[in-house]
């Protein structure tokens, strides 16, 4: 942001708002010091007199000098209206990321009491508080500062949701920051912009509720005096001297043009920065890490990195729970790496996202075993699990714009990450930083640690997350669609540092991928899920050649290859996947298999070994080219 104020200045409308500003609160500053005595000088031989070369604007009832009074009156009529703002907008941030703190229901009911201080008027709110808390220049401010309050509160809440959804708040949420500091930290730095324009903006609201308090007379209370009290004094000389309304009028305009006119100028710059920034990142790829611990040895002792038996993820619904993943099992060993592929909707990211813990309320995971690295992650408290998970498994997931915090140095969240979990010293954090950004075979490592995401390419960026999951050496990388919107250059050059870390450190990876030939490059082994359960499980050398589930063949069959005709249409898999608030009985797949028979639909085929692997379907023995016989018709 603080690079964004000098461009304010390049426009016309900021030179203006910013030079009027400027003015003011030099007036602000000197004109009680030079004129105090001038504007309070009373001389009862020359009252209610109109303009002349002694008094500019003429005297008021007491033969004080209008014009200086005016001038001196800045300082107060600037000082109530920075004094409400603060207030307005110190209420507004507590009340807006209140709700984003507090626990889910209790923050529902803090919105829902947003909504309704946001049904009355500002200015009756205003008018209503001014007169309960009594009639002062203290309960003025107090009053305008509270019914402020909750439009900016909204604004907060608004933009700080959409902020704290991102998967860079969300992994820093889960693996143990205080709630405080992922605010601090994450969310209002992101969302300042917008805050700040929209400050500057309501600050000329104030200046006029204010006047208008006092106008009124239950703002400044005698002998003080602001311009809205200058202008009632004005009034009952209206006809005789209009200039004695019309000055402090004049002074009104003119600041509330500053604050406006600087609000403007600041929107406009700020957003034609995001949105440069944001189409400049947006063919990016992906990733939000957890970052990883150390001790190669003792890691390689343990065998199974992941054994899960019978996982299910459930979301309550309308018509009762929604069950995406329905019995999914799975085993992944040192150094293994494993590939879940299916059309989208089949369930690999909320598998991922519960075996990885990071599956966030109304979410519901259950299984009869979910072990990583021996330990039983539905045993002891979630918190007992932070420093292991945090250690040693790291999530690359696939939105370029939510994995990076965009305003924070590339080394920073590096070094926040290790410092965290490893409890390393700045510099250490900082030297390991450079030295994984260099692993991840980044040129210049010093000069990239020292840049922010939006200067780097998508590869770039999904390295730098893989270079966050190297703070250590994690056991398992979990990859969700590390490489979709990567050309294939970058894609080869992602897959292959998935694949050295694999080998230099006996990381096991589970990769997800709508891509078979993706997947079937980079993995030992495939699973192919659909409708929330794993249908067939093979070697990924025999995948081509040996799979028997009609839906893996079906995946397969709609993969281009160098022999395919270019001329004929892409080959697509017929019907709909399943939606899960509404899975068929028997084998979920019926609907859409060349092969179904009636006992296909009455009957769910359970996921049997055999030599090649397992697979779940009641014709799995037919031969291969009696199924592509079958298929092709
Ligand atoms: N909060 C939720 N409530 C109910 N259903 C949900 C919720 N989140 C996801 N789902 C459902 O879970 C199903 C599986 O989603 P998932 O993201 O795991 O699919 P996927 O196979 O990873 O797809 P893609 O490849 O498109 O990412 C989807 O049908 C989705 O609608």
């Amino acid at each position: 942001m603080r690079r964004h104020w000098p461009q304010v200045l390049r426009t016309p409308v900021g030179i203006v708002g910013i030079a009027l500003l400027t003015i003011l609160l030099l007036l602000a500053v000197l004109a009680p010091l030079l004129w105090g005595d001038r504007a309070t000088a009373t001389d009862t031989g020359d009252i209610l007199s109109g303009p002349s070369s002694q008094h500019w604007a003429g005297t008021d009832d007491l033969g004080r000098d209008i014009f200086f009074r005016t001038l001196v009156a800045t300082r107060l009529s600037i000082v109530l209206t920075l004094l409400a703002t603060a207030l307005g907008v110190g209420l507004g941030l507590l009340l807006g990321l209140a709700p984003l703190l507090l626990p889910r229901r209790l923050g529902r009911i803090m919105v829902a009491f947003l909504n309704v201080l946001l049904g009355f008027p500002s200015l009756l709110m205003v008018l209503f508080l001014a007169v309960i808390l009594g009639v002062s220049t203290s309960s003025a401010v107090l009053a305008i500062g509270v019914a402020i309050a909750s439009p900016f509160a909204r604004l907060v809440h608004t933009l700080g949701a959409g902020i704290a959804e991102r998967d860079y708040v969300a992994a820093a949420r889960i693996s143990g920051v205080n709630p405080v500091r992922v605010i601090v930290r994450h969310v209002l730095p992101n969302v300042a912009e917008p805050l700040v324009v929209n400050a500057t903006v309501t600050a000329s609201s104030v200046l006029l509720a204010f006047g208008g308090l006092s106008f009124l007379g239950i703002g400044v209370q005698p002998p003080q005096y602001d311009w809205g009290r200058l202008m009632q004094d004005g009034l009952g000389s209206i006809y005789t001297n209009p200039l004695a309304a019309l000055l402090p009028g004049i002074a009104f305009v003119v600041t509330g043009l500053a604050f406006n006119l600087t609000g403007e100028a600041a929107a406009g710059t700020f957003g034609a920065k995001s949105r440069s920034r944001s189409r400049w990142t947006s063919p990016a790829a992906p990733v939000t890490v957890r970052p990883s611990g150390s001790g190669d040895e003792e890691h390689a002792r343990v065998a199974d990195v992941l054994d899960v038996r019978d996982l299910h993820v459930s979301f309550p619904g309308p018509e009762g729970p929604i069950s995406p993943v329905r019995g999914v099992s799975l085993t992944l060993r040192t150094g293994e790496a494993v590939g879940v592929v299916g059309e989208s909707g089949s369930g690999k990211s909320m598998t991922a996202l519960a075996v990885a813990q990071l599956l966030e309320e109304p979410g519901r995971v259950t299984a009869e075993r979910l072990t990583f690295c021996e330990t039983d992650l539905q045993a002891g408290a979630r918190s007992d699990h932070d420093a292991l998970l945090g250690t040693s498994l790291a999530v690359v997931f696939q939105d370029p714009m939510s994995s990076l915090n965009p305003v924070m140095r590339i080394g920073s969240q590096l070094v926040e990450a290790a410092r965290r979990h490893q409890g390393l010293t700045r510099q250490e954090a900082s030297d390991r930083a450079v030295d994984r950004l260099r692993a991840v075979h980044l040129a210049d490592p010093e000069r990239r640690a020292r840049q922010h995401p939006h200067e780097f390419s998508g590869g770039m960026r999904q390295r730098t997350m893989i270079a966050m999951g190297l703070m250590g050496t994690p056991r398992l990388i979990v990859a969700d669609e590390p490489t979709t919107a990567l050309d294939m250059t970058v894609q080869r050059q992602v897959l292959d540092l998935l694949q050295e870390t694999r080998r230099d450190h006996g990381t096991a990876i589970l990769l997800i991928s709508h891509d078979v030939s993706v997947v079937s490059s980079v993995c030992d082994r495939v699973l192919v899920m659909y409708a929330g359960r794993i249908v067939e499980d093979l070697p990924s050398a025999d995948l081509r050649t040996k799979a028997r589930h009609p839906y893996t063949r079906a995946l397969i069959g709609a993969v281009p290859d160098m022999a395919t005709d270019l001329d004929a249409p892409l080959t697509t898999i017929p019907g709909q996947p399943v939606d899960p608030r509404n899975v068929p009985d028997g084998c979920a797949y019926a609907a859409r298999c060349p092969l179904a028979t009636e006992r296909c639909r009455q009957d769910d085929p359970v996921l049997v070994a055999d030599a090649i692997g397992s697979v779940a379907c009641w014709h799995a023995d037919v031969a291969l080219d009696v199924r592509i016989e079958e298929e092709a018709r």
